[in-house]
């Protein structure tokens, strides 16, 4: 337990106090008797409103409760709608407007391309994240099932030569599509050169060919006559064909081609909050340190691949020299946000003049943006903003008023580090019923610095459970995708986004893909994010990343977009539409097959949050699927149970059997791991096992459904009481 200093009438934790005081102000201009001073005020003067606006969730939440207990018999979809204005659920349309943000990078404004995420305190992952603006096409196509094992390709210990071929030809396929030739195909390609400043290729019957589109032609490396790298651009990303004919793949290639290296994750986002379990100073302090060695470009990270012992850092510019010969650089790396924790909880990193744990968005505003000073006023290896902007994700915010909170708390920040007004942009997502219904509003509150909106399907699903859990039994976890609200919202998003003028300025952000492993999947579903007018979406790892780029050459999404603006639409019925199944007629065997899937989603998660300290995993369905699990999909599982425990769908001796058995299951799959601690051995002792079961049997209790509270409580106890419980 770290011991707190007093500065002025606040209490900082000592491991914290350090970090700002050697590590975070330094170099930043800022004294630390300054700093201090007004994080103080800050704190004595937004907590009061930080609390306010969780009351005011709780208070609409029990009128809803309240007001399907008393309509379960005659709900009326009009009557409830009314209702909700009634009570401010529902906000008054806001006046039309644009939204004015300045000194946006490319990346967001411009730019279409995948967004990956990644928990930031993992240094590891965190650095590949953000070298992962370029991607291997032909690693990303050899390490997945993309490529079918058939016909002797499978994958093995070393390199099979058959799947080799398949993942060529596809590649070469992909360049067909992208920037295809006057004639024939990439596979048919001896030689690429540049003269002119136009890109010749020779094919193997001798003829030379041009692009079709010759302008997709914008650079190169090595010499004109044989260069090791031709660079295209199609819809605004790159593409960079690697040339050695030497290389072991190049050698066997007619061309010389040794790998298609795409441009993939333009942006990356930092996360701090539903990927990360931080629950004290220590923990923030190593979130913290991973963003500031980012924003320094210092960081790095040593560990075993293999027999080899690997130290990663972040990745240079890349140079080319264009086609008119002209040298120039393009960007190495991804361009980074941080994604802070919403408004809901408070931690004791800090306490404030009355002894209470301050609220830890409050706490990430001010620490994160802090250290991305040292990006904004040029203390770092790297650049991340070009336009000297600071870029901030705001999850789970409820509303307008919670918007605008969120930017006097970015004013505030601003003020207190000397920052131009509006240097720290806004990421909204959009995952929370409330905002949701009125999402106008809300970007309106925060249009000179907003820079995007994401629909983030996974906290809004839990939120859609939990908001309407007096309403009835929810349909099944699977069938939410498709249901009537989730269309309408996802539409709704887009549509909102653009009569506000987000085109050109700002991301249109749609949500994960949450099953890492089955990347043909993706391929084939994925575009459709893209098709509903989305600039970006979210990817879980590089390789998604990388293959997720595909789509963006295949579908232009400026040109959706403008065909999108042409129709005005409101959504609003869709939204309300409430998934409460209309006869809750399952049959007992499909009732426990969703108490298994949802039992395992949430153990398998919770025994690696609690006792290891992991944000973020993945754990295999009752399909053996292994799925993406953070809190937003955790929120989802336990709300879940609880809403049919709620409605007698199920039992607590059933759930409490389901859990039991689950465990078992789950202890199984962690077999291999030397510092996994059984479940079932001891349901009683074990504390993931009980914070699990709490999920859900308390679930209905929960804030908004949140895993926070029940999560960190378990997590510090666990802590504290570990070794202990080890032993
Ligand atoms: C609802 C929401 O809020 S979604 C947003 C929160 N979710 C996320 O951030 C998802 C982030 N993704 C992850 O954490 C991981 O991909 C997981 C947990 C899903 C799977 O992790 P693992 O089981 O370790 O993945 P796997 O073994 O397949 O791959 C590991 C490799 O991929 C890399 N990798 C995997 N995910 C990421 C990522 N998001 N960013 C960077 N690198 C990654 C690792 O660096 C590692 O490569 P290395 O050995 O060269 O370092
Ligand atoms: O944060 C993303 C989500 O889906 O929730
Ligand atoms: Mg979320």
């Amino acid at each position: 337990m770290n011991p707190y200093i007093h500065v002025g009438n606040l209490q900082v934790a000592s491991g914290l106090h350090r970090f700002l005081e050697s590590e975070v102000l330094p170099g930043t201009g800022l004294s630390a008797d300054k700093f201090w001073g007004q994080l103080e005020l800050l704190i004595d003067e937004l907590t009061p409103v930080n609390q306010a606006l969780l009351h005011k969730r709780d208070e609409l939440q029990g009128l809803l409760n309240q007001w399907h207990k008393q309509h379960r018999d005659d709900f009326d979809a009009e009557t409830y709608k009314a209702y909700l204005y009634q009570i401010g659920y529902l906000e008054p349309e806001a006046e039309d407007f644009q939204i004015t943000t300045q000194n946006v990078d490319e990346e967001i404004a411009k730019q279409s391309g995948p967004q990956l995420v990644v928990p930031v305190n993992n240094a590891r992952y965190a650095l590949n994240a953000a070298n992962s603006r370029w991607g291997s096409l032909y690693d990303a196509l050899y390490g997945t099932d993309v490529i079918d094992d058939s016909d002797g390709a499978e994958r093995g210990a070393s390199y099979n030569a058959a799947r080799g071929l398949k993942v060529i030809a596809y590649g070469k396929s992909f360049l067909d599509q992208a920037a295809p030739l006057t004639k024939n195909s990439h596979a048919e390609v001896v030689a690429y050169s540049v003269a002119d400043g136009q890109l010749q290729i020779v094919l193997t019957n001798g003829e030379v060919v041009g692009l079709q589109e010759s302008a997709l032609f914008v650079g190169y490396q090595g010499s004109p006559s044989s260069p090791a790298a031709v660079l295209l651009s199609n819809n605004g990303l790159h593409i960079e064909i690697q040339i050695d004919r030497h290389h072991r793949i190049g050698q066997n290639d007619p061309a010389g081609v040794k790998d298609i290296l795409l441009e993939a994750a333009i942006t990356t986002i930092m996360d701090c909050e539903d990927s990360v379990a931080a629950v004290d100073a220590e923990d923030k302090v190593d979130v913290y340190r991973n963003w500031l060695g980012l924003m320094k470009g210092t960081l790095q990270a040593s560990f075993q691949k293999g027999d080899a012992t690997v130290t990663r850092a972040l990745h240079s510019d890349r140079s080319y020299v264009s086609a008119e010969g002209k040298a120039f650089e393009l960007p190495g790396r991804s361009l980074l946000f941080v994604r802070n924790v919403g408004h809901l909880m408070t931690i004791d990193a800090i306490l404030d003049r009355n002894g209470n744990d301050v609220p830890e968005g409050i706490l990430d505003a001010v620490v994160t943006s802090a250290i991305a000073m040292h990006d904004v006023i040029g203390n770092s290896l790297y650049r991340n903003s070009n336009k000297g902007s600071i870029y901030i994700v705001k999850p789970k915010m409820h509303g307008s008023e919670e918007v605008a909170f969120a930017n006097t708390l970015f004013n505030r920040v601003e003020d207190l580090l000397g920052l131009e007004r509006h240097t720290i942009k806004i990421g909204v997502m959009d995952e929370e019923r409330r905002t949701s219904l009125n999402l106008k509003a809300c970007i309106r509150e925060v249009k000179d610095r907003i820079v995007f909106i994401n629909t983030g399907f996974l906290d809004r699903t839990g939120d859609e459970m939990h908001t309407s859990m007096e309403a009835g039994p929810m349909i099944r976890k699977n069938q939410m995708k498709s249901s009537t609200w989730l269309q309408g919202y996802e539409r709704s998003n887009v549509h909102v986004g653009l009569t506000c003028g987000l085109q050109g300025k700002a991301q249109i952000g749609k949500g994960m893909w949450a099953m890492p492993d089955l990347m043909k999947e993706m391929l084939k579903q994925k575009n459709s994010q893209l098709e509903a007018g989305c600039t970006t979406a979210w990817v879980p790892s590089p390789t998604a990343a990388t293959l997720h780029a595909l789509h963006y050459h295949q579908v232009d999404v400026k040109e959706v977009q403008a065909q999108l603006l042409k129709h005005s639409a409101s959504y609003i019925d869709q939204i309300l539409e409430i998934p409460v199944s209309p006869d809750a007629s399952w049959s007992q065997e499909e009732i426990q097959q969703e108490l298994d899937n949802n039992a395992q989603g949430i153990l398998g998660y919770v025994v690696r949050w609690v006792e290891q300290g992991i944000g973020c995993s993945k754990v295999p369905d009752i399909n053996n699927i292994g799925l993406m699990e953070d809190r937003a999909t955790l929120r989802i599982s336990s709300q879940h149970l609880a809403n049919w425990l709620h409605h007698g769908i199920c039992s607590e001796e059933q759930v409490i059997e389901t859990m039991r058995r689950m465990a078992s299951i789950v202890d199984n799959q962690n077999a291999n791991d030397p510092a996994y601690r059984s479940m079932s051995a001891d349901y009683e002792r074990s504390a993931a096992f009980q914070a699990a079961l709490e999920l859900v049997l308390q679930g209905y209790d929960q804030p908004n459904g949140y895993t926070e509270p029940i999560l960190h409580r378990y997590r510090r106890a666990f802590k504290t009481s570990g070794a202990a419980l080890k032993a």
